[in-house]
């Protein structure tokens, strides 16, 4: 009989006890770490000796691949989790992102997107009012809706269909902004919400519909390029690195926000495919297909206050930005190297 009265050892110590060693200062928790941006963001977060990340990641749309670099790190911990059910874990930051982006994923099974938009952000204030932790939401351009104003500048309130496919998406954001504003005031919390204009980088989902990996995955295998009707629709595409650095500088600074962060180059559907063909595959073609419903007709950033308060401004043009994204897709898709 051992000294604690059963014959069963006492289980070894929580991987966490050792990470302790490090002495990291800042405990950071990143919903949805496993996504795009998310895995982004902890590798720029892992390169701060000082600080310990934790990702939760239900894995809908993200993956651990885009994290296995770091998974088996001492100041590293990913965990299985669904943001709609309530998490218990001691931290010093919150980067929020768990939500599915793609139109196709998050259009997928609208009732779960919602709850993870409300029920999600609402767990993650609830952790960061226990902890008193300060919390970051990547929130979206899409709370602009199909914008009467242009470019869109933080205090316009936007235009968006309250019953349309892709409600569950923006009024979802909406709330989650709203949810963040409400503990601000009633609970002192404190918040930063960031919204995200379209980004673009290595670790998209292949096949995941968002315009720009559909380009590129369709020039790469040399079938016609998707420009959905009219073409004429404009969108404003921000390298991923750049993102990342902009929710950084956010969630570090003073200002609550919303801010936009986002780069205002802006294009049309026609000229992107224009750009890849160029760029990519010359011999590819263009064919226009039908559009989805709801589908805003422009969208720029005014990014005037990221980069007063921020310091921040994009620096990767959309031409420089299109290749890098190339390699990681050609790799993926066990196309041949343009390198070689
Ligand atoms: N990429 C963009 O252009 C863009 C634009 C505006 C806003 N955003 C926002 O940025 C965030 C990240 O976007 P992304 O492009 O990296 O998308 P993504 O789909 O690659 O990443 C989202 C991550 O959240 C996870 N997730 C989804 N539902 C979850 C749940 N209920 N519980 C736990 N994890 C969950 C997914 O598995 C995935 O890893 C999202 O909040 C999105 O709304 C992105
Ligand atoms: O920036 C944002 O706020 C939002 O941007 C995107 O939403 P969306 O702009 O609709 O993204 P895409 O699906 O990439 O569509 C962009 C444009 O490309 C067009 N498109 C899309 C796919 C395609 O194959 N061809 C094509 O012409 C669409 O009609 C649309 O006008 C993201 O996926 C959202 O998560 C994000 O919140």
């Amino acid at each position: 009989m051992s000294a604690n009265g059963t014959d069963k050892k006492p289980p070894s110590p929580s991987p966490l006890r050792f990470s302790k060693f490090f002495q990291s200062n800042m405990r950071i928790l990143v919903t949805g770490g496993a996504g795009f941006i998310g895995s982004h963001l902890v590798d720029k977060l892992m390169e701060n000796e000082k600080n310990e990340v934790i990702v939760a990641d239900n894995y809908f749309t993200g993956s651990k691949d885009n994290l296995k670099k770091w998974i088996g790190h001492p100041r590293f911990e990913l965990i299985r989790h669904d943001v709609t059910e309530t998490l218990l874990v001691e931290v010093d930051r919150i980067y929020h992102l768990a939500c599915p982006a793609s139109p196709i994923f998050y259009k997928y099974n609208p009732v779960k997107t919602i709850k993870t938009n409300v029920i999600g952000t609402l767990n993650m204030l609830g952790l960061a009012k226990r902890v008193g932790a300060r919390i970051l939401l990547t929130s979206t351009s899409e709370v602009y809706g199909d914008p009467l104003e242009h470019p869109q500048n933080e205090s316009y309130w936007g235009n968006v269909n309250p019953i349309g496919v892709r409600s569950c998406y923006d009024e979802g954001k909406r709330v989650a902004e709203t949810l963040m504003f409400d503990y601000h005031r009633q609970h002192g919390i404190e918040i930063r919400i960031a919204r995200i204009f379209n980004t673009y980088g290595p670790r998209m989902n292949i096949d995941d519909g968002r315009v720009v990996s559909n380009f590129i995955a369709q020039a790469i295998r040399n079938e016609p390029l998707t420009v959905q009707l009219p073409g004429t629709q404009t969108r404003s595409f921000c390298y991923v690195s750049d993102m990342v650095d902009g929710l950084i500088r956010l969630m570090e600074g003073e200002n609550t926000g919303p801010i936009n962060i986002g780069n205002p180059g802006e294009f049309t559907m026609l000229e992107l495919a224009e750009a890849v063909k160029e760029l990519i595959n010359p011999e590819v073609k263009i064919s226009m297909v039908e559009n989805t419903p709801d589908d805003p007709r422009q969208r720029k950033p005014d990014i005037t206050k990221a980069k007063e308060l921020l310091g921040w401004e994009p620096k990767v043009k959309l031409r420089d930005g299109l290749p890098l994204m190339e390699e990681d897709f050609r790799q993926r898709l066990g196309a041949p190297s343009k390198k070689n």
